[in-house]
């Protein structure tokens, strides 16, 4: 399942994180995640049923006990009893820019740690230097220019963030479609025209002409937000994604196994509408109430 030719590419051009983990390992490890669905979880329980429902990663995050306060990293004890309980990887989310809570990650041990925007960001000028830890990254993106900024910090896996816990794939839709696309012009382009595209979409010149070289991003690339049924994973695998995370809100209805399980395969066939159709009936609960007036931070 691994794409040989991104860890490759990486080995030729020496990005290493000289004294750990070397990035092309970083890279390969985010790469056996491709194909499927990330189920962000809140506790054990649904930790487990995102396991046995096909899942091949749960991200944890924490329930904020008031809708505007400032959410951190999760609590290490509840980390360690989710790690306890599930054999598949185990994310965590750490603020942007929040070295100190990466580092605490990593001393527990969790497999991935997302650097998330979607927590309250902790320095609005730096991200985390992901190269000083031995364990790989996933960043959020809007476009191209912020997908490369990311992984030249040292992240090993790109996640388009579109709209949170709102059931609305728009802004999902529409930044996927916006990284994809700068890549289908860039594929277009003369050599000689890379250089001003790199500029124009302020990103490292070796990346943009990686990205050229390779007609992808160089790290495993997901969607996320809004993604609640098999149709909507489906669309994102269509428009060239590796993979999706899926919000902790598929729990709320009365089979939660049938609703991951129909994501997972949606995922998997997501070229097969017959399957999409089977993996899509029998999930009539609506989601909670949605109320597209109000977007989450
Ligand atoms: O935090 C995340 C990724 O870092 C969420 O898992 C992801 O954004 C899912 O969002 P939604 O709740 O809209 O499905």
């Amino acid at each position: 399942m691994a794409d040989e030719g991104v860890v490759a590419v990486y080995k030729n051009n020496a990005i290493t994180d000289s004294k750990k983990t070397p990035f092309s390992i970083k890279v390969g490890m985010a790469q056996m995640l491709r194909g499927g669905a990330i189920i962000e979880v809140v506790n054990t329980e649904q930790a487990k049923i995102a396991e046995s429902a096909g899942a091949c990663s749960v991200l944890i995050s924490q329930q904020s006990p008031h809708s505007n306060a400032v959410s951190r990293m999760t609590e290490p004890s509840m980390i360690r009893e989710i790690k306890r309980a599930v054999s598949i990887p185990v994310m965590a989310k750490a603020r942007v820019g929040h070295f100190v809570e990466a580092q605490i990650l990593e001393a527990i041990g969790v497999d991935y740690i997302d650097e998330s925007e979607v927590l309250t960001i902790a320095d609005d000028e730096n991200f985390i230097n992901k190269h000083n830890l031995t364990t790989p990254f996933i960043c959020g993106c809007n476009n191209l220019g912020q997908a490369l900024n990311r992984i030249r910090e040292g992240a090993a896996m790109i996640r388009a963030q579109g709209e949170l816990t709102s059931g609305n794939i728009c802004k999902t839709v529409r930044n996927v479609r916006s990284v994809m696309g700068s890549i289908r012009l860039l594929n277009n382009m003369d050599d000689d025209e890379v250089f001003a595209f790199a500029k124009k979409i302020n990103a490292p010149y070796d990346l943009v002409a990686q990205t050229k070289q390779m007609g992808r991003l160089p790290v495993v690339h997901f969607a996320a937000g809004g993604i609640v049924t098999p149709a909507d994973a489906a669309l994102m695998m269509q428009l060239g994604c590796d993979g999706v995370f899926v919000g902790s809100d598929v729990f709320d209805c009365s089979d939660p196994y049938m609703r991951v399980r129909g994501i997972v395969q949606a995922v998997r066939h997501y070229n097969d509408p017959i399957v999409l159709a089977e993996a899509s009936s029998g999930l009539e609960d609506a989601m909670a109430a949605l109320d597209l007036s109000e977007e989450r931070v």
